[in-house]
Order: structure tokens, then C-alpha cells, then sequence
């Protein structure tokens, strides 16, 4: 009993899987499981090799052996258990991307654009946890955009659904291992610049990571450097070529009305932003705010991904206190909708200039 209290204070995290340890190979089990000495949890795609053997090193007591445990190690997905994500999906389609694809709130029909599709809802990959937000469909689509290889969230994972920031990000790492090396995120953001309109859409320069500020990192605790380095540096982010790219792409679609350049915020939600954060986050900087991305973007540079991301502006910040318009999340559903045809085109033409070399 002891020790069943000791790995639940460990696991303590706020994550709604922190009870449930990853067996490496697919089956996650719950600590209270394991303290009864229960089955695992299977997933539709378990392989059915020894959980007790991968996490207790070769002991069959079924409980996790703390003392062994790097910090940080225990709580977080290794190399084999990514891979094995990505090796389940390596082995049902027979695309081979180059460049992924995340889609922000109600911009998921990106996914519809793919011809020749292979579809994985969440809940059936290993290891993948399950969206839970209304515009997140929760599937990977993998096949051919204007007949090049790509890989697409249909749906991402949020801080404020109770992961935390490496279980967000981990599907970056599974799209690494299956050779992905480019990638496109979108997302839906308030317009904090006071230039900005609602259906603008803003190439991303550079973020604000406000929860390092707090100390949370998608690579806080062990670091495997199969993925990449302990300390990644994060100036040019966001590769400035594509961005110089992208916004020819606009130009030619004639959208230089409305496309923007700026610093994007991530906060945790769920609660969109009071008057007094928004006008302390315009005095640092910020032009559009969200509850995403920063967190993709951190691994995707710290396994060397090509990165280019862009918001939609679904709706003004309010920075005053006589405004009783508030935001919500219909209206940020119903202005992706309203823009779906612009920001396909453009993500597929973004996708194009992404598969050429640079000159
Ligand atoms: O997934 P994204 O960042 O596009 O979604 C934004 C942030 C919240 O999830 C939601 C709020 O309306 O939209
Ligand atoms: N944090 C935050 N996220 C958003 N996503 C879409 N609009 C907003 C917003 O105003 N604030």
C-alpha cells in the first residue's frame, strides 16, 4: 500500500492518463490496476508482449520500480513506445510522408483535400490519447495532397483537456520516426493587434511560450537524444523561408489584404482572456492569442522539423471594459467554417512550395 501511495503522489500531474502507465508496448494500466494485480487495458492494436517485464525490469510484481527511474523518465513516453505508434501506423498505409499537417479549431477539413486517405481515429493507434473538443475530429489522414505525401491531425490535443504538454505534442514525435521532416500547424486565435480582423489570417514569426515562463515544457524531464538535444535553441522557429514563401503563395491567391505577420501567445485555457491579461499581453508584444501550437512547435525544432504555422483570426480580443460582446467557441467554429475555402487552397498551395527545395 505504500508503495501504491507513493506512485500516486508521483504521478500527480493533472493528466487524466497520469494514472495510467504505458506498457511500451501499446497497453496502458492503471496504477490502481496494478496495485490489484489487474489486466491491462488493451488497445485495439496490442501486440501482446509483457508489460511487468518492460516496466519493473524483469520483476513480475507488477509494480513500477521507482528507484530505477530516470526523473521525469517514468511519466513521459520513451523512443520505444513513440516508435511503436509510428510503427502501427508505418504498417497500415502504404504513404510515406514527408510533411505533416496539424489542424487547429474547425480547420480540420484540410484532411477532406487528401486523396487516396488512410484514416486512424486516435482511439485506435497505441499510445495516442483521444481528442475531446468540438472542431477536433480526432483522426490521423494520411495521403496525397496535389500528389505528394502528407500526414494530418485532424485535430489536436490541449493543455486545458488535461494532458500535459508532451502527451500534446507527442504525435510531432510520431510523425518524425515516420520521416517526417516538415511541418505545417494551424490554429484558431483572437486578434490582439488592433490591426487585425476577424478572418485575417497571421503567419506566425514567433511565439511567446508563456507556460516556460512557468517553468512547463512539452521536453521538460528526461531527454532522449535520439529526438534531439537537452537545450534546442528556439530563434528562427519558424523557418523563414516557407513564411517568405507562403506569403507569395498569398499574394498569387490575392489575399495580401488579409494576410498578417506577428507573435503568437499560448495560454492554457480553457477560459478565453480578461481584459487586464490582454492588455498586459499586448504591452509584451503578442498579436494574436491561442491556446495551442507552442507546444508542437518546441518538439518539432527539437527534432529539427521544418516548421511553418499560421492563425486564423476567429475573433477580436476585447481589451475594453464597455464591450459585452464575449468570445466563444461557436464563433471561432463558425469563422473557420466561413474561411474553409481560402485556407484549404492556401494550405495546399503551402503544402506545394513545401516540397520543393529552397533555392
Ligand atoms: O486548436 P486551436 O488552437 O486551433 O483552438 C483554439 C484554442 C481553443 O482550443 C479553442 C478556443 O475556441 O480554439
Ligand atoms: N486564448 C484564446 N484562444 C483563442 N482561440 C480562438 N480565439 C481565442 C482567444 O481569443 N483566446
Amino acid at each position: 500500500m505504500d508503495r501504491l501511495f507513493h506512485n500516486l503522489i508521483v504521478t500527480g500531474s493533472g493528466d487524466p492518463d497520469a494514472l495510467n502507465t504505458n506498457c511500451g508496448d501499446g497497453k496502458e494500466k492503471s496504477i490502481l490496476d496494478q496495485a490489484a494485480g489487474g489486466a491491462t487495458r488493451p488497445r485495439s492494436s496490442d501486440s501482446g508482449s509483457s508489460y511487468f517485464k518492460d516496466m519493473s525490469g524483469g520483476s513480475s510484481s507488477g509494480y513500477m520500480s521507482l528507484e530505477k527511474t530516470v526523473p521525469g523518465k517514468e511519466t513521459m513516453y520513451t523512443y520505444d513506445v513513440i516508435k511503436q505508434s509510428a510503427n502501427y501506423l508505418l504498417e497500415r498505409t502504404e504513404h510515406r510522408p514527408t510533411i505533416g499537417v496539424i489542424c487547429g479549431s474547425g480547420l480540420g477539413g484540410m484532411a477532406d483535400l487528401l486523396t487516396d486517405r488512410d484514416v486512424f481515429p486516435y482511439g485506435d493507434i497505441p499510445n495516442f490519447p483521444v481528442s475531446t473538443v468540438t472542431g477536433h475530429a480526432g483522426r490521423m489522414v494520411i495521403g496525397k495532397l496535389s500528389n505528394i505525401p502528407v500526414m494530418c491531425m485532424q485535430g489536436r490535443f490541449h493543455a486545458y483537456e488535461g494532458y500535459p504538454l508532451w502527451k500534446c505534442a507527442m504525435p510531432v514525435r510520431v510523425m518524425k520516426l515516420m520521416g517526417v521532416e516538415k511541418l505545417l500547424i494551424t490554429n484558431a486565435a483572437g486578434g490582439l493587434n488592433s490591426s487585425f480582423n476577424v478572418g485575417d489570417i497571421m503567419i506566425i514569426k514567433d511565439h511567446i511560450n508563456f507556460q516556460g515562463f512557468a517553468g512547463d515544457s512539452p521536453l521538460r524531464g528526461y531527454n532522449d537524444e535520439r529526438f534531439g538535444p537537452r537545450f534546442p535553441a528556439m530563434n528562427n522557429a519558424y523557418d523563414k523561408d516557407l513564411r517568405k514563401r507562403a506569403k507569395a503563395v498569398a499574394t498569387e491567391m490575392k489575399l495580401e489584404n488579409v494576410i498578417r505577420e506577428g507573435t503568437y501567445v499560448m495560454l492554457g485555457g480553457p477560459t478565453y482572456e480578461t481584459v487586464a491579461e490582454l492588455k498586459m499581453l499586448q504591452i509584451i508584444g503578442v498579436d494574436a492569442v491561442g491556446m495551442s501550437t507552442v507546444q508542437e512547435v518546441i518538439v518539432a525544432r527539437h527534432c529539427n522539423m521544418k516548421v511553418f504555422a499560421f492563425s486564423l483570426i476567429t475573433n477580436k480580443c476585447i481589451t475594453d471594459y464597455e464591450t459585452d460582446d464575449m468570445a466563444n467557441h461557436e464563433e471561432v467554429i463558425g469563422v473557420a467554417n466561413n474561411r474553409k475555402s481560402d485556407l484549404q487552397e492556401l494550405a495546399r498551395r503551402i503544402v506545394i512550395a513545401m516540397n520543393t527545395d529552397e533555392e
